[in-house]
């Protein structure tokens, strides 16, 4: 039990916050517990007739009370008050531009697309309001796709916050650290990290150091979780001891503050008298969880051919039929080619699965010819033809094969089994990429029948 956590108090200027410490337990999936102040967690029961500190108890479930062990998700949170208490007279509020599935708002056009960064506003936008969804797959209300969005923020929430009731949130920033006040404790994120928030987790994003952008996938299906390794074995990919989970920190603040909800793809807000972040102390194993993706040990092909892009994913929400996933959060890390008389770069291919991709810092190997930036995206439908750019193909069919270090790279994708929808916004957007549709075109003709 990890019992140094950051006093969280009344007070909350810009130096105060910065001032805290966010303090973190190693491990994925554990079962956890920590505690704010000494004792605050029930021995031996969750329930007891009356919890120290005259804390309230409250369950959170994230998983049926039936999940089999390796699914069954709960925590035990021991707070001032319930969620109950926490609740107002909630009005249907303006959701910006965050889009939920099925959101069938244009015709899925059959192209590949790609964006480039959206600009970051020069208002001030919080977390909220700076949601952009580029794309909607399934349906959330059958708990199943996800929404790939690009959040774009120059406030910090203050005295609001937010839970979302349709999915899970992953973090991937792309410019700008982020502070996210949880439930569960502070959690520090910065490019190059990512951070999980489960279903119904409430929060505070802020901003720590100047104005931020990154990629946000909302899970509405099975909650991410590490891939199987197979023959690969006990080590390597992600490591369970580079997962992160916040202690126990609470705010004792008695000030109007907005409580928003999204549910059912509507963003509910009401007014309440206090701040809902007043857990003091926790246990059990569905938490909020940080990865910082340079401690990846990507696995990959030593002699010949280029593997399956699988074999680089960090997390993976599962679906019901085997190997069919969900989403697959898969990264493109820093990484050494050495494969003999082999195509190095991802080949051209035509996948069941749907591909978002993004990139936070660096240059993508398939891409080599400009176009796809940092904090830009592409959109690589179910069965729509893809592959290296013209001058990817080119350097690589030609290049001399010593080992080779792909350095200072992050892409990652969000590769889904359902067909990705693209949103009005999207598709409007003055992001979008006019000619990428035309890349192959590009291509040139190689075949000669007398040069075997
Ligand atoms: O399309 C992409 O760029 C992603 C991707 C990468 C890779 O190494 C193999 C297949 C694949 O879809
Ligand atoms: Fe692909």
């Amino acid at each position: 039990m990890n019992l140094q956590s950051p006093k969280t108090g009344s007070d909350r200027d810009g130096s105060v916050a910065s001032a805290i410490q966010a303090g973190y337990m190693s491990g994925f999936g554990n079962g956890f517990e920590t505690e704010a102040l000494p004792g605050a967690l029930p021995l031996g029961r969750n329930s007891p007739q009356r919890c120290a500190y005259g804390l309230y108890a409250e369950q959170l479930s994230g998983s049926p009370f039936t999940a089999p062990r390796t699914t069954n998700e709960r925590s035990w949170l021991y707070r001032i008050r319930p969620t109950v208490s926490h609740w107002g007279e909630f009005a249907k509020a303006d959701i910006g531009l965050w889009r939920t599935a099925p959101a069938p708002e244009i015709d899925l056009p059959i192209a590949p697309l790609r964006w480039d960064p959206l600009p970051i506003p020069a208002e001030p936008v919080s977390f909220l309001e700076g949601v952009r969804t580029l794309t909607t797959a399934g349906d959330a209300t059958t708990h199943a796709g996800m929404g790939a969005h690009v959040y774009l923020i120059t406030r910090s929430m203050v005295d609001e916050y937010f839970y979302d009731a349709d999915g899970e949130l992953l973090f991937v920033p792309q410019q700008g650290s982020l502070r996210l006040w949880t439930e569960f404790g502070i959690i520090d994120i910065e490019p190059g990290e990512i951070a999980v928030i489960p279903r119904g987790v409430k929060i505070r994003v802020e901003l720590k150091d100047g104005p931020a952008r990154g990629y946000l996938c909302e899970n509405y299906g099975g909650a991410f979780t590490l891939p199987e390794r197979g023959p690969i074995g006990a080590n390597c990919l992600a490591n369970q001891r580079d997962f992160l989970t916040p202690v126990a920190a609470y705010e004792d603040r008695e000030v109007p503050s907005r409580l928003h909800v999204k549910w059912g793809g509507i963003l509910w807000s009401a007014t309440i008298n206090q701040s809902p972040l007043d857990v003091v102390a926790w246990h059990g194993n569905y938490a909020p969880y940080k990865y910082d993706l340079r401690r990846y040990s990507p696995v990959g092909p030593v002699l010949y051919d280029h593997a399956d892009p699988s074999i680089f994913t960090v997390l993976t929400s599962p679906s019901e039929t085997p190997g069919t996933a969900n989403i697959d959060f898969v990264i493109f890390p820093d990484r050494w080619l050495v494969a003999e008389n082999t195509f190095r770069p991802p080949w051209y291919h035509m996948n069941v699965m749907s591909e978002f991709m993004g990139l936070v810092y660096g240059q993508y190997d398939a891409k080599t010819g400009g176009g796809f930036v940092p904090g830009g995206a592409s959109l690589h439908n179910m069965m729509l033809p893809h592959g290296p750019d013209l001058d990817a193909f080119e350097t690589a069919s030609h290049i001399e094969l010593k080992p080779h270090r792909l350095e200072h790279t992050l892409a990652f994708m969000f590769e889904s089994r359902f067909p990705q929808r693209v949103t009005a916004y999207a598709a409007s957007s003055d992001a979008l990429q006019k000619d990428y549709g035309g890349y192959g075109h590009k291509m040139t003709k190689h075949f000669d029948p007398s040069r075997p």
